[in-house]
């Protein structure tokens, strides 16, 4: 096929790959000054209405969902000649698959791509859609100037959740497709993703996809020494029988997220850095206009753990949070209900996780800081019931603050919380903070109050 020289305002650069029904093609967008992936449907489809229902589909799919774990899409057009195509997210560092083929991949490392990918799933089924074609060729990887990130591609099957439990034709991919997929008339749900996010699993972490079902040989005999439960939590997955499988792929994704958070993980990295995230968000760049985000070296808890500083300019208010946990920023969120009814102001969130930094039932680590004026009395400001059980209670007083911290060394099996309510001596502004981390590490709790600084 010969390259074209543009597709509207794209400029053509070379071509990325083919699938069976579309070339993909790397573009630049001149105007933007930004790199983009083209995928064109294939001019013997491009007259079949129910293919280009399917691929204008797939576009509408991933621009409703504008998910941080799959590929964007950014516009549809149509050429001269009726072929559709969509404007996506330009995936630089290949796929899932070319990494798997590079070599084993440390288990900490396969776990936090299982985990990416299974939250991708999860946002795909929340929007009731059935990916139905989950492989590793199918998950993209996009470097960040920090790191990389997971991309869920390919959604040229997938289907609505409502449409699947009817008559569904035979579609996906051999050893990769739940045993429901390959019956014609099968009726699907979204457990036949969970099927395929066990198969990616297995690969993940043995370097070869499971044999055809029923599954019988355990991750743990080509790999030995893996915890139980992922072996477990892998041939679950793998039933023939989808009741035995977990329900969705928040299901799956919370207990991969468990067991990679357990004290005692094989090939285990230091308990910091095993939230390692080696890439932060677009969200946390487009942040970086709004805050300024840098990061300090520094040896905080453990030798070599760094931290980035944040810096809200409308709260005033600086904060150095561990930089492996600073994947997500906000700038103005809301606090917890009873520290608002105190009078704080939405605040400054730098989390691994912060759409569920409010649910202590869902892990999520990282620092939450905002500022109450006046001089309220400090029990009144911090929330003492994020968890179950009393807190530990522990004076704060240092050169530059004092105050109350309030402690739970194990908040709902999701790690410490701590809820920290302190002001400068004599100055009439409450700090409040809130301290999540994985194992519970007063050290580092006293070292990021230590480090706030009002502006
Ligand atoms: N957003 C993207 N960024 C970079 N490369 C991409 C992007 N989307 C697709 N590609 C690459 O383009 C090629 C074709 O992708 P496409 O999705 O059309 O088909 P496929 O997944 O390879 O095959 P099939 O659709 O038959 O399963 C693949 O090599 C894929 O990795």
């Amino acid at each position: 096929m010969s390259q074209p020289e543009a597709f509207g305002r794209y400029r053509v650069i070379r071509r990325l790959g083919s699938g069976s029904f579309a070339t993909v093609w790397l573009a630049q967008d001149d105007l933007l000054k930004y790199p983009v992936a083209i995928k064109v449907l294939a001019e013997n489809w491009a007259h079949q209405m129910d293919i280009q229902h399917r691929f204008l589909e797939e576009a509408r799919i991933l621009r409703q969902t504008d998910s941080t774990w799959l590929v964007a899409v950014h516009d549809v057009d149509v050429l001269a000649d009726g072929r559709p195509y969509m404007v996506m997210t330009y995936a630089d560092q290949g796929s899932v698959a070319d990494l798997i083929h590079r070599g084993q991949l440390p288990l900490d490392e396969a776990l936090r791509l299982l985990t990416e990918i299974g939250q991708g799933i999860t946002v795909l089924h929340g929007h009731g859609t059935i990916h139905r074609d989950i492989k590793p060729s199918n998950v993209l990887l996009q470097s960040s100037p920090v790191g990389q990130r997971v991309l869920v591609a390919d959604l040229g099957f997938a289907k609505a959740i409502d449409e699947a439990s009817g008559f569904t034709a035979a579609a996906g991919t051999p050893g990769y497709m739940s045993p429901e997929q390959s019956i014609p008339g099968g009726d699907l749900d979204v457990r036949s993703d969970v099927y395929s996010l066990g198969a990616v699993a297995y690969e993940l972490i043995t370097g070869r996809p499971p044999s055809r079902p029923p599954v019988k040989v355990a991750p743990g005999r080509i790999r030995p020494g893996l915890p139980p439960a992922l072996d477990e939590l892998i041939l679950a997955a793998l039933s023939v029988d989808r009741e035995s499988r977990p329900a969705d792929a928040k299901t799956f994704t919370d207990r991969v997220r468990a067991i990679r958070m357990a004290p005692h993980l094989p090939e285990a990295v230091p308990w910091w850095q095993r939230y390692r995230m080696p890439w932060q968000r677009a969200g946390a760049l487009t942040a970086a206009c709004v805050l300024m985000a840098a990061a300090v070296s520094a040896s905080l808890g453990a030798p070599g753990m760094s931290l980035t500083s944040v810096r809200n300019a409308t709260q005033e208010i600086r904060v150095d949070v561990p930089s492996v946990w600073a994947r997500e920023f906000h700038t103005d969120h809301e606090a917890r209900e009873s520290v608002a009814e105190a009078g704080a102001a939405p605040g400054l969130l730098a989390a691994t996780d912060t759409d569920e930094w409010h649910s202590t039932d869902v892990p999520a680590y990282g620092v939450y800081a905002t500022v109450v004026p006046g001089a309220p009395g400090l029990s009144s400001v911090a929330d003492t019931q994020p968890c179950e059980g009393q807190p530990e209670e522990r004076a704060i007083s240092n050169d530059d603050w004092e105050g109350t911290a309030w402690e739970w060394r194990e908040c709902h099996d999701n790690g410490a919380f701590t809820s920290v309510a302190v002001h400068p001596p004599g100055t009439p502004k409450t700090v409040y903070l809130e301290i999540r981390q994985p194992d519970y590490r007063p050290d580092v709790v006293d070292e990021i109050i230590d480090r706030v600084e009002l502006l």
